[in-house]
């Protein structure tokens, strides 16, 4: 049977839900779908249970979010795609990768904890990749006392203001979403009001339509007997099926033989949308995540940047020791994870708390512009934030 074709209708965002470990993004989530589900606001939006939503196996196994689970519904006004974003530490790393391409970000933040390690850190790296609007979600809330969620709700203002969010002006809405997901009426309400809250307080952003073609690759999977299959959120640009792409990384000059969203053939995807891009002959192992699918010609990769770059102090989770030129840490660049090296110029140490500008070398060439945040991680834990300044075009790569 032919599946049905995507039909644009409303506006497309992405969003997503993050925050500190077991404060209940997932069970939100499923809970969100399930009440617009109810609600019956669009003909894609289904109910997505929560082991539905944390479904890759290793996932199970482990009992936390590990990769990033993405789903799809529409309020009365709006398409979104939700990728629901893990908590634990030791996979922030996917959390760059999954607010890399986010209009908006529900903090998911359990009443009855407060601010969490990851709280901060997954606050920090949104506004480094760009992440504009966040909404929180004060989660729990059917088993928080009301002073002390007060107090919490004061707590994460602070926070976001200290991140420049304008954290008075946010939108803070008491949920549960283990109450929303019971159909307790009283908590479906609170649900529809966080999504009332995203609909008018996260603008629709501006998408660059009339740009070149590009897609940071966030996974790679293989359709038997059809090819290789790359998804992750078009960044700019529009693509067809027919259109020539070339995959930066990967050395790979190809054509577009399939376009889908959510299991949906499309004839045209556009930027912001979260697509699978089916290429024409293309060995599964040639690419990567990280590697960057473009209108051929239209970009070229380079391997030295300037930029400025604040480093995490000690309590924000990041170093306990200054950094000199010669460091070599991680860097995480829309979907790419690349080592390089650090030149800190005259100054000779940047001490955890600092803002500085540094020259950064990386091991191989990336699509880098002025504007691009990234993220800088060392043993599993991140330690600086930064924004390129400027691209050094003349350093040309060997490989
Ligand atoms: N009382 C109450 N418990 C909740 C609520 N939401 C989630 N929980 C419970 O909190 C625990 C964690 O919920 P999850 O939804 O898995 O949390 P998470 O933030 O997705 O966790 P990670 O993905 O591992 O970071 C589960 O035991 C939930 O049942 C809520 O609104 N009220
Ligand atoms: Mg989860």
């Amino acid at each position: 049977m032919p599946k049905t074709a995507y039909v644009r209708t409303k506006p497309h965002l992405n969003i997503g839900t993050m925050g500190h470990v077991d404060h209940g993004k997932t069970t939100l989530t499923a809970a969100i779908t399930k009440v617009l589900a109810e609600r019956g606001s669009g003909s894609s939006t289904r109910y997505v249970p929560f082991d539905r939503i944390d479904r890759a196996p290793e996932e199970a196994a482990r009992g936390i979010t590990i990769n990033i689970a993405h789903v799809e519904y529409e309020t009365d006004t709006r398409h979104y795609a939700h990728v629901d974003m893990p908590g634990h530490a030791d996979y922030v790393k996917n959390m760059v990768t999954g607010a890399a391409q986010l209009d908006g970000a529900i903090l998911v933040v359990s009443a009855l904890d407060g601010i969490m390690p990851q709280t901060a850190e997954h606050v920090l790296l949104a506004r480094q990749v760009g992440v504009d609007h966040i909404v929180v979600a004060l989660n729990k809330a059917d088993a928080g006392d009301e002073e002390l969620t007060d107090l919490v709700e004061l707590e994460v203002r602070e926070l976001l203001s200290a991140h420049g969010y304008g954290g008075e002006s946010v939108p803070v809405v008491r949920v549960s979403g283990l109450k929303a997901l019971e159909g307790d009426p009283r908590w479906t309400a609170a649900v529809d009001a966080l999504l009332d809250a995203v609909d008018t307080y996260v603008p629709m952003p501006e998408r660059y339509l009339d740009a070149p073609f590009l897609l940071p690759v966030e996974n790679v999977l293989t359709i038997t007997g059809r090819g290789t299959v790359v998804t992750g959120a078009v960044e700019r640009g529009t693509i067809r099926v027919g259109d020539r792409v070339e995959v930066l990384g990967a050395g790979v000059d190809t054509v577009v033989t399939g376009l889908e969203t959510f299991g949906k053939p499309m004839d045209e995807a556009q930027a912001g949308d979260n697509v699978a891009l089916l290429l024409r002959g293309v060995p599964r192992d040639a690419v990567r995540r990280g590697h960057i699918a473009a209108a051929p010609g239209s970009v070229v990769p380079s391997r030295r940047f300037s930029a400025q770059v604040y480093v995490l102090s000690t309590g924000e989770g990041g170093r306990t020791t200054p950094v000199s030129t010669g460091y070599r840490p991680q860097f995480y660049i829309r979907t790419a994870d690349v080592v390089g090296d650090v030149d800190l110029g005259e100054r000779a140490v940047a001490r955890p708390g600092d803002t500085v500008t540094m020259t950064v070398e990386l091991g191989r060439e990336v699509p880098l512009e002025p504007g691009l945040g990234f993220a800088i991680r060392e043993g599993g834990r991140t330690v600086g934030a930064g924004t390129v300044t400027s691209v050094d075009r003349t350093v040309t790569s060997v490989d």
